[in-house]
């Protein structure tokens, strides 16, 4: 019998990389394709659906090779993808009307600032789970509506179609068969119902969204249809699972029982926990998400969404020039013996959980002339910490519970300074797993249970390892110094821009 595998489609924000997975839950191959990220204005962030499609279709097609893997070896595909991610296409001609508004993009500001002015906060938060920011899917979508040429006609007309990544992938994928998505994607939209599990009539509404436009929300785990045969040499692969990427990491990192939680690290950093059937009430500063739908369930989580954190590095390597390669921040930040009072604020697109500035922008701050690029980048390393610690602190006061550890996945998590400095920063044991392509992992289980290709979570329970604990060893005194002084240094990056700006 030939082997059979899972291939993973994980579409991120800077990169699309196909994974294929064994039995075991081990990486057998991955491929991988950046793509360009466009900033046509300050505080804007575009990408081009077409070149989304076109990367992932080509490292799919490219791991089989590598691997020498045929397409029927492929027991089901499991896509994961960035959130909230808005693209916007002509049914008729399969073609989007404009590039993809990405996640960070910060152009709906002000359509959010009205509908914070209408006291639409309560309502929003009650019914998405969410807090009004251009961080959501929603007004992306409004804004495409009201500012490209003949959409909103179209849109009226019942021609034009809205999804996030995964829907937009699995559109192509299918040759325009399904438009569909999952409910841990369509609970970042802002126009999701997660009480009802429906549309919002009324944020729809509001914000003058054609139902027709959206797509069909679906269980996590199933089988949704097959891919056009013209993709892998006329065979037809089932499409099995989709999860948002930080969903798809919590179930990779067998987060299932209620209280268990991770954080991803890559451009942003994203915290979550599991909170079980049960909706966890927060106002503040936290989201409350769907996990899945699994088996006609729906499960919840809360999640502190963090929008610069990899990224950061990038930042450091690419603009400032002050490290050839996102590894050297490693070396260059245990150069230093402190930060020597140096704060990096990475407010460049505003701030999220649990500040919710949106007119926030970056700051370093504490600069003498002892300063060097060392203690830069260690300030750059040491503000992921501090953001995350700025979400556990929240998280475990909303969810009356205290982690006794975290499960860390994502690029970033290579680096052991910023994972020692972080399980400091928190007083909590940090776990880093053998296999840290959780995202992928989690939407190749939710796709390999669909088929039958793992029987139950157990399995999946069973492949988790830990590759390395990083444990808490810092003088408290020292802590609470470097953590106000973070505070402190929040405190002057936040509102720097106003509405009017
Ligand atoms: N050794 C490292 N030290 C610090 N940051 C790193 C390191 N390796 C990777 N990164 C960061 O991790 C991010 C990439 O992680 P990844 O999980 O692939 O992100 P994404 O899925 O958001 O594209 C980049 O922002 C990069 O700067
Ligand atoms: O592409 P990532 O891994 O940074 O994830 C982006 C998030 O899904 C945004 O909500």
């Amino acid at each position: 019998m030939i082997n059979k595998y899972i291939l993973a489609f994980d579409q991120g924000t800077t990169s699309s990389r196909a994974i294929l997975f064994d039995s075991k839950a081990r990486v057998v191959g991955v491929a991988q394709k950046e793509f360009k990220q466009i900033y046509p204005k300050a505080g804007w962030v575009e990408h081009d659906p077409l070149e989304i499609w076109n990367t992932q279709v080509t490292v799919a097609k490219e791991i089989l090779k590598k691997t020498n893997t045929k397409p029927e070896q492929i027991a089901a595909i499991g896509i994961t993808n960035q959130r909230e991610t808005t693209v916007v296409w002509d049914k008729n001609t399969g073609k989007p009307i404009c590039n993809a508004i990405v996640w960070q993009c910060r152009r709906t500001a002000d359509i959010c600032s009205e509908l914070n002015r209408k006291g639409f906060q309560k309502y929003i938060k009650e019914n998405t789970g969410l807090i009004i920011d251009a961080y959501f899917s929603a007004t992306k979508v409004k804004w495409i509506l009201d500012n490209i040429e003949g959409a909103r006609e179209k849109a009226n007309r019942g021609e034009l179609l809205f999804g996030t990544i995964d829907t937009w992938l699995i559109w192509n994928l299918t040759k325009g068969k399904l438009h569909i998505t999952d409910y841990s994607n369509a609970s970042r939209t802002m126009m999701y119902n997660i009480k009802k599990l429906q549309w919002d009539e009324n944020i729809l509404e509001e914000l003058d969204i054609p139902y027709a436009m959206l797509p069909k929300v679906r269980q996590s785990s199933e089988v949704y249809g097959v891919t056009d045969r013209d993709i892998f040499d006329g065979v037809e692969i089932p499409i099995a699972g989709i999860a948002g990427d930080q969903q798809a990491a919590l179930f990779g990192q067998a987060c299932f029982e209620v209280g268990t939680a991770k954080n991803t690290y890559g451009t942003g950093c994203f915290l979550l926990m599991n909170t079980g059937e049960n909706i966890v009430k927060t106002d503040n500063g936290l989201l409350t998400t769907i996990a899945w739908g699994i088996n006609g369930k729906v499960e919840y989580a809360l999640e502190g969404s963090i929008f610069m954190a990899g990224a950061i590095v990038q930042w450091l390597r690419d603009e400032l020039q002050l490290i050839e390669d996102v590894k050297e921040s490693e070396h260059l930040a245990t150069k230093v013996e402190d930060n020597n009072g140096v704060y990096l604020v990475p407010a460049f697109v505003g701030l999220g959980a649990p500040y919710w500035d949106m007119y926030a922008r970056g700051t370093i701050m504490g600069l003498t002339r002892g300063a060097n690029k060392a203690h830069i980048v260690r300030a750059a390393l040491e503000a992921i910490a501090y953001q995350t610690r700025d979400v556990l602190d929240t998280m475990q006061q909303d969810a009356k519970t205290e982690l006794k550890f975290l499960k860390v996945d994502g690029g970033a998590v290579s680096n052991n300074f910023l994972m020692q400095f972080q399980s400091d920063i928190l007083n909590v044991p940090v776990y880093r797993p053998k296999v840290t392509e959780t995202t992928a992992l989690g939407a190749a289980y939710l796709s390999g249970l669909a088929v039958g290709y793992w029987n139950n979570k157990k399995d999946i329970v069973n492949n988790w390892s830990i590759d390395r604990v990083f444990r808490p060893n810092i003088d408290e005194e020292v802590k609470q110094k470097l953590y106000k002084g973070w505070k402190r240094a929040v405190n002057r990056a936040m509102n720097w821009e106003t509405e009017r700006d």
